[in-house]
């Protein structure tokens, strides 16, 4: 598995794999908009060509990376697709229809196995280079073209057939028996299995993935539920699948498969504590990604024989360490991350990523370019500070969204004292979209593809001007309030006289600042993790909570008390550098006082 980290001085560094924790030097004024979240394809145009004058270009959320990169005008396009005949250099296995694609185009040398020294040195001779998830780019060479090779729809289907596969075999214990036989035994009754006709499935995720083993397991004679607090209950009702809370979904499976984007909330939600709620001989599939379960929890369920056995595609370290209990356990069957490793979804995608590569270079803007032009220069540093809150205040919305009817309808309420045509709000509207999808599925957002994503996933974004009159057009927009209606909340004070989800923010000194949250006003700056509690408006609390955190070595950046009317009550917004543990946290709901709490990661 080679690793391309180089290290010299006219590489920018740029980016890094999800398991590496270091982060992009490159201090830029750029909104995380501009950030690029996966790497399995990178292109680097030509060596001539400045950073700002790449095109970013990502297929999925897949392998986490932090990076920044410059927003592109025009110009730049047009400079993309005066490149020479660029010389490609694929360092990992690409179906072949794809190669010919690229080699229509440019000069391919597939160069398989080398070393991180080799590839780190072969790079520079190259004008673009082609790389799987095996390949760790750490380092960003000055003009990159970066392409996900993942996440197309064939690889949907190939995922899903992975997690039928799983089912079936495990249930069957068809790898055991193999092994088995081919060690020369005949153990018909230590292999006898369990039957799935009439068995409950739990699908936890029921997106792109999870919606189609559904629909697969239900072809079995399962009766499928789904846990999916962001899914519209419309689409699990056309399958013929019930959404139900994780509490429900759990406890009343005798098979659980995952199938939900690894995210702050979802690592290791399956945990000691989500394990003991489990129905004995419980059963689990994992082809979503590892980080989800607490793999020594999992250990330890299997002992106990809360959990049965489970098969496993994804592991929290790949390749998992060769001791590993988990992967030797009798009752565990594993595979290598094979979920999209079929004929065809290979070859689909290796086309798709081709001519994605090949339109990339001709200067093409591409719907997966991280960094698509769209807005003029001008409007986009004025914007940029309004670009940040936007996302802060979707992600904020959607991490408050613990179930209903789905996300449906998002309303976002601009007021600004701007004439209507002097503020183009796709850019706000676009990162609103982003905060409120990433968080909670494996897509990728930007400028160009987020309406079609929204659309997709079933969201209806309204719209609103509020004109103020009285104030100053100076600045582009006064507040942007976020609406997420139909939706159930975990943190009920977030909910509005009009039953929804709102919250309200501002820039302010250039930072996005939380203003209003339900009926409360309140003034937290956006950064790092944000503490939110309702309580009843007495004296000591602030001191209550602050020694808590305190104790647990956390240090408080900002705070705010809001109220409607005082010394009933009040809701306090604390941000917070460190993330409180367990404890801490269990500590703070044990207030007598503090009525409700969320944590929430932005
Ligand atoms: N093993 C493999 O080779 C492959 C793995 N995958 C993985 O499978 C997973 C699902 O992929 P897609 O279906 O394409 O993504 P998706 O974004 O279409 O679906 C994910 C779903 O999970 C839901 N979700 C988010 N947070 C949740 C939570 N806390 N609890 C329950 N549901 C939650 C979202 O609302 C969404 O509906 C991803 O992690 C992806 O990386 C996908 C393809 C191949
Ligand atoms: O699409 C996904 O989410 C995958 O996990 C596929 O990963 P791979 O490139 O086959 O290692």
């Amino acid at each position: 598995m080679a690793s391309a980290s180089c290290t010299k001085p006219t590489f920018i560094p740029a980016f890094t794999s999800a398991s590496s924790s270091s982060k992009s030097s490159s201090k830029s004024s750029f909104p995380s908009f501009l950030k690029s979240t996966s790497i399995p394809i990178s292109l680097k145009l030509s060596n001539s060509y400045n950073f700002q004058r790449s095109l970013v270009v990502n297929y999925a959320l897949k392998t986490t990376v932090s990076s920044q990169f410059p927003v592109l005008t025009s110009k730049d396009l047009e400079s993309l697709s005066s490149a020479s005949t660029p010389t490609i250099l694929v360092s990992e296995k690409l179906g072949g229809a794809g190669l010919e694609v690229l080699r229509s185009f440019g000069k391919v040398e597939c160069l398989y196995d080398l070393s991180p020294e080799e590839l780190c040195s072969k790079i520079s001779s190259f004008d673009a280079l082609i790389v799987r998830s095996g390949t760790k780019v750490t380092r960003q060479p000055p003009s990159l073209v970066v392409l996900s090779l993942m996440h197309q729809q064939a690889n949907t289907v190939a995922a899903a057939e992975h997690g039928i596969a799983l089912l079936t075999a495990m249930s069957r214990n068809v790898a055991q028996a193999d092994a088995s036989i081919k060690a020369g035994k005949w153990q018909r009754n230590k292999y006898v299995g369990v039957s799935l006709v009439g068995k409950t499935l739990a699908v936890m995720g029921f997106g792109k993935v999870g919606s189609e083993v559904a629909r697969r397991a239900k072809g079995i004679g399962m009766n499928v539920i789904a846990h999916d607090p962001y899914a519209p209950s419309d689409r699990a009702r056309a399958v013929g699948v019930d959404l139900v809370s994780f509490d429900q979904a759990i406890s009343t499976a005798d098979f659980i498969s995952l199938h939900m984007p690894l995210t702050p909330t979802t690592s290791k939600v399956f945990n000691d504590d989500t394990f003991s709620k489990m129905k004995k001989g419980v059963r689990l599939i994992n082809v979503a990604r590892g980080g989800v379960i607490d793999e020594d929890a999992l250990v330890r369920a299997l002992e106990s024989g809360i959990v049965a056995q489970a098969a496993l595609d994804v592991f929290t370290e790949e390749p998992p360490p060769k001791e590993s209990k988990l992967v030797q356990h009798e009752n565990v069957t594993v595979t290598p991350h094979l979920g999209a490793s079929t004929k065809e979804a290979q070859e689909g995608v290796a086309i798709e990523i081709a001519e994605a590569v090949v339109g990339a270079l001709k200067g093409e803007l591409s719907a997966t370019a991280v960094n698509a032009p769209m807005v003029a220069p001008e409007v986009m540093s004025e914007l940029a500070p309004y670009v940040v809150l936007a996302e802060k205040l979707g992600r904020l919305a959607v991490q408050l969204v613990t179930g209903g009817n789905g996300i449906k309808f998002v309303k976002v309420v601009y007021r600004s004292a701007r004439d209507p045509d002097d503020l183009d709000t796709r850019l706000l509207r676009a990162m609103i979209i982003k905060g409120i999808i990433e968080p909670i599925s494996a897509s990728f957002v930007n400028l160009v593809n987020a309406d079609f994503t929204a659309k997709q996933k079933g969201l209806h974004i309204i719209e609103e001007r509020i004109a103020m009159v009285d104030s100053s057009p100076e600045f582009p927009v006064h507040s942007i309030q976020v609406q997420i209606s139909n939706v159930d909340s975990k943190f009920a004070s977030a909910i509005s006289e009009n039953s929804q989800i709102s919250i309200e923010g501002k820039v302010k000194y250039g930072m996005p600042h939380l203003t209003c949250m339900g009926s409360f006003g309140v003034d937290v700056s956006l950064e790092g993790n944000l503490l939110l509690c309702r309580q009843v408006d007495q004296p000591g609390m602030i001191g209550r909570v602050g020694n808590l955190l305190a104790e647990n070595n956390v240090n408080v950046s900002f705070m705010s008390v809001g109220r409607t009317v005082g010394r009933t009550k009040a809701i306090m917004a604390i941000g917070v550098d460190e993330e409180p543990d367990c404890i801490a946290l269990r500590k703070i709901g044990d207030v007598p006082a503090i009525e409700e709490f969320v944590f929430l990661k932005l």
